[in-house]
């Protein structure tokens, strides 16, 4: 008993913890993506103001993942949060074309903050099940990602509300930050 005991606790403490901070414009789909992973349970989203914060674990790792509002007059909180993260994952609704530039903006300012500097980048390209949703490819193009020296990124095509990729993306984070 007192073995099996200590061999639990040895991999209770060989757990990395990791500190995730997820951002992205309003109603790209962020609350829903945490608590699909967290409880695997499509929640009823209300507007974030302020934050939800989840423990996930996947493999090794532990992941406290931030989930920061989105609206526009709330992002200045963003910055709040970007001290000792690991990783950003970056929200898109890849079918709201016409707010590209403003997720590209965004994504470049948080990224352009100091303490970001080393943060690996999983990027959701969300809400794929919508008809005028554009592809990963295409949302690389739009994010300007190739632009970003010296980063590692990768993009996932998800769909929130029915989880699918989100285990795939959360796989790559684990991969990079194992
Ligand atoms: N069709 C579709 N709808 C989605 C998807 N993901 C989220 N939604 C819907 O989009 C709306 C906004 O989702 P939220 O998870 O609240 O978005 P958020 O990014 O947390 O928004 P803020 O809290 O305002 O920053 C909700 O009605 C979700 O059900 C998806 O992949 N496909």
């Amino acid at each position: 008993m007192g073995q099996l005991l200590s061999s639990m606790m040895r991999l209770v403490n060989s757990q990395k913890h990791m500190r995730i901070v997820m951002l992205g414009l309003d109603a790209a789909g962020k609350t829903t993506i945490l608590y699909k992973l967290k409880l695997g349970e499509l929640v009823t989203t209300i507007p974030t103001i302020g934050f939800n914060v989840e423990q996930v674990s996947y493999r090794n790792l532990a992941f406290t993942i931030w989930d920061v509002g989105g609206q526009h007059k709330i992002r200045p909180l963003w910055k709040y949060y970007f001290q000792n993260t690991q990783a950003l994952i970056y929200v898109v609704d890849s079918s709201d074309v016409t707010r590209m530039d403003e997720a590209r903006d965004e994504l470049h300012s948080i990224l352009d903050d100091p303490e970001m500097a080393d943060v690996k980048i999983l990027v959701y390209a969300n809400k794929q099940d919508l008809r005028s949703a554009i592809s990963p490819t295409e949302l690389t193009h739009k994010l300007n990602l190739h632009g970003l020296k010296g980063r590692d990124w990768y993009v996932q095509a998800s769909n929130a509300t029915t989880a699918e990729g989100l285990l795939e993306g959360l796989e790559w984070l684990e991969r990079e930050l194992r």
